[in-house]
């Protein structure tokens, strides 16, 4: 089966402050399914994420997204970064998605109604719509993962990037997030690149893993 390529590093090198992350990698691969971008604390694996987004450049080589640069793409990638919304605990996690749905529509006019009903759809998806009304201060782990999942996925994105969706979670509530991915994998056809240390939790459901390590990436099926 011929597979797509929807990423392809040519001779990248990508730094964050003085640490080096990749050091001249060239590689493709599809991220159809669930694609794991595993290695330790601190070899760059947010930073990698945030070069695939277009808000960090390599300082050499070039990123394509499915044959685009990351800035020409970015309205098909969902991101959902490590902890969300810490400055504003007390605010209902409803408006926090209705809020980024708004922000999400790129200066066009965004109908109040059209924004709610977007809202009310990506909560669905993520089974976040019963709880949506409470503060997001007051959920639990998963629950606050679900609200960030549902913001990622405002605008139907054909990626999602998230960055450790798994962190914090007792093994129950990462049952339930791997789960949730795995479904809107299947049922809506999403590539999810996801960061995560829980490796073993994930070795059933993932279908390939990018392993970054000492500069280098490589890809194991
Ligand atoms: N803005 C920055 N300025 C300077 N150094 C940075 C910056 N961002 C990240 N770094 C450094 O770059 C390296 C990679 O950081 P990054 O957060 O990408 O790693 P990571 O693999 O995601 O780590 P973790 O698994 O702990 O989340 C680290 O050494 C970090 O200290």
């Amino acid at each position: 089966m011929h597979l797509r390529t929807d990423l392809r590093l040519e001779n990248v090198t990508l730094s964050a402050g003085s640490s080096v992350v990749l050091k001249g990698v060239s590689l493709q691969t599809s991220l159809a399914g669930i694609t794991l971008l595993s290695g330790r604390n601190g070899t760059g694996k947010t930073t990698l994420l945030r070069a695939l987004l277009g808000l960090d450049k390599p300082s050499h080589g070039s990123i394509f997204l499915r044959n685009a640069v990351p800035e020409d793409i970015r309205k098909d990638v969902g991101y959902m970064p490590q902890s969300i919304g810490d400055a504003a605990l007390a605010i209902p996690a409803f408006s926090h998605v209705l809020n980024a749905v708004g922000g999400a529509c790129w200066g066009l006019p965004f109908h109040w109604r059209a924004r709610r009903r977007e809202a009310e759809r990506v909560l669905k998806l993520t089974g976040a719509r019963v709880f949506a009304h409470r503060p997001l201060g007051a959920l639990s782990g998963g629950e606050r993962q679900r609200i960030g999942l549902a913001q990622a996925l405002i605008g139907a994105p054909e990626l999602l990037f998230l960055d450790e969706p798994l962190a914090g979670l007792d093994h129950g509530a990462q049952n339930e997030i791997i789960s949730l991915l795995c479904e809107l994998s299947r049922n809506l056809g999403i590539g999810v690149l996801m960061t995560s240390h829980e490796t073993s939790s994930l070795k059933d459901v993932v279908s390939r893993t990018l392993l970054l390590e000492g500069g280098h990436l490589r890809a194991r099926i």
